[in-house]
């Protein structure tokens, strides 16, 4: 706690001697803090983050981080040759590759590294797709969820081995060659990056990167739901790199009241995107994510996500027979269907020699009819219904489980745990037996067992996994809301409006 303390204090000097300021005239001062924000613990909603300092209005600048200050890969070849030359010879790596690399290179230079105070405090773990272990992965229950978890992890792996050469040119020491290394470098990378022009894999922003994630919501201009300005790396496939590289985009992102990088100042400026009182977190939009995407790279989810979506598998020749992309057919986290799903559901529930006379009703989001309509609603309940039943675990022993997990977390004695296993078998009982906590047959030597082996590793398993369970259970009661809805719409088709 008082190494924490001390650790913090550094990085707090550091980065006022880099000019990084909170003032309100973005001058730098003594204090790096103090002036509109300090780091506060906020156990809600992401643990360490920033907090006002006083009144703040909507716009304020809150934050200024001077170039010189960002960790790039650009300025460590700058600074560093034997590096620069390395990774010339490894040019088919990808940008974040060679961030990663920059990045445990630099760990690698311990004290001695200008960046030495800002690397002491990142995260020493975290919980992204990619570092779930097979129990975890299986235990999200969804197979796109599951082959996402697999691709991530897959992903890394080989990422990781492309870059094993030129980690061992640089004679990186052996932990930090290490897959495991590889994996909390990529993850910082992934969870911590803003958006750059100059470089794809984006930049590490120091004390800018404490701010935890709100999603784009009533107080944006609309243009915010589009993408915010953390890590445009690793944004979902097919989605925002396009968009940022767009001149239509880009031209808006300048009026994102969030923050970015600022040529004529220099430095990466963050504003405050509402007004907050004192003592409030201030919080930052990162982008639009779902819940698996937001898991998948920032490794939390999010209980009320107003970007969450359920993909529910649709028969092919409903795909084909409208018009509207794959990604637009979802089931919102309030239940509601999309106005894509329901447009292409009324226009595969019309007679196929109909469906071009009623396409641009469809397509305007209207109702065909009320037989077509209430056909639509049952189509969608009953189709959630055979997802849920079709998952192993159900809503309410998920929620049980959830229950037990948190007991686990918490327990003390070896009593406790015997009690939580028993009273919750299977999945429990799996987990611990795949994370060698479980001792022969005995409760009691397998509770002592426990006690000894509940740290470090074991806890990060547990914690990953309880995200797991929370994710799937969003995810079946965004389908539960979804068969109210439709429940409660199929008996009442003429008053719905599409
Ligand atoms: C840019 S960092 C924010 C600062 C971070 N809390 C820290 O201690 O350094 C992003 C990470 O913070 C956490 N985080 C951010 N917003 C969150 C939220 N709303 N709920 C839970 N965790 C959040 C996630 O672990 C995420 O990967």
């Amino acid at each position: 706690m008082e190494e924490e303390v001390e650790n913090l204090e550094n990085l707090l000097k550091w980065a006022a001697d880099m000019g990084i300021t909170d003032s309100t005239n973005g001058n730098p001062s003594a204090s790096c803090l103090g002036h509109s924000l300090t780091i506060s613990n906020f156990p809600e909603a992401g643990g360490r983050g920033l907090g006002a300092v006083r009144d703040l209005r909507k716009g304020e600048l809150i934050l200024k981080v001077p170039k010189s200050a960002l960790f790039t890969a650009e300025c460590l070849l700058q600074k560093d040759q034997k590096l620069s030359l390395a990774i010339n010879r490894h040019h088919f790596l990808s940008p974040i590759q060679i961030l990663i690399v920059c990045l445990l290179y630099e760990v690698g230079k311990g004290k001695s590294s200008m960046w030495y105070p800002y690397l002491m405090l990142l995260p020493r773990s975290y919980h992204i797709l990619a570092t779930f272990g097979q129990f975890q992965r299986q235990a999200l229950q969804v197979d796109d969820a599951i082959w996402a978890a697999e691709r991530a992890v897959s992903t890394s792996e080989s990422e990781w081995k492309q870059a094993n050469k030129l980690m061992e040119e640089l004679k990186l020491k052996p932990q930090l060659v290490s897959f495991k290394a590889w994996l909390w470098a990529s993850a910082t990378v992934s969870s911590r990056t803003m958006h750059i022009a100059w470089d794809k894999a984006g930049c590490l922003c120091p004390v800018g990167d404490f701010f935890n994630y709100a999603a784009p919501g009533e107080e944006s201009d609309g243009i915010e739901n589009v993408e915010g300005r953390m890590h445009a790396s690793y944004l979902p496939n097919g989605g925002t790199p396009d968009i940022l590289e767009s001149e239509k985009f880009n031209a808006h992102l300048h009026r994102l009241t969030d923050g970015g990088f600022e040529e004529d100042v220099n430095s990466y400026c963050f504003y405050a995107r509402k007004n907050y009182k004192k003592g409030e977190q201030v919080l930052l939009s990162y982008g639009t994510y779902t819940n698996l995407e937001l898991l998948e790279h920032y490794g939390f989810i999010l209980n009320e996500n107003p970007n969450d979506k359920v993909f529910i598998s649709l028969e092919s020749g409903l795909y084909s027979s409208s018009s509207l992309p794959k990604e637009s057919q979802y089931i919102e986290q309030n239940g509601k269907p999309s106005f894509a799903l329901l447009s292409a559901l009324r226009l595969w529930m019309t007679p196929a020699n109909q469906r071009r006379s009623v396409g641009h009703l469809a397509y305007s989001g209207c109702q065909l009819s009320v037989d077509n309509e209430i056909s639509v609603m049952i189509w969608i309940s009953n189709k959630c219904h055979a997802i849920l039943k079709n998952l192993p675990t159900s809503i309410k022993e998920d929620s049980l489980l959830l229950s037990a997990i948190n007991k686990i977390q918490d327990y003390n004695t070896p009593m406790e745990l015997k009690k939580v296993m028993s009273a919750f078998g299977n999945e429990v009982r799996a987990f611990l037996e795949t994370s060698c906590l479980k001792n022969g047959k005995n409760g009691a030597a397998a509770a002592a067992a426990a006690e000894l082996s509940l740290s470090g590793k074991t806890k990060l398993s547990i914690e990953r996994w309880k995200f797991a369970v929370q994710w799937r259970l969003r995810y079946k009661r965004t389908l539960a809301n979804c068969i109210s809805y439709c429940d409660e719409l199929g008996l009442l088709p003429c008053c719905q409006t599409g």
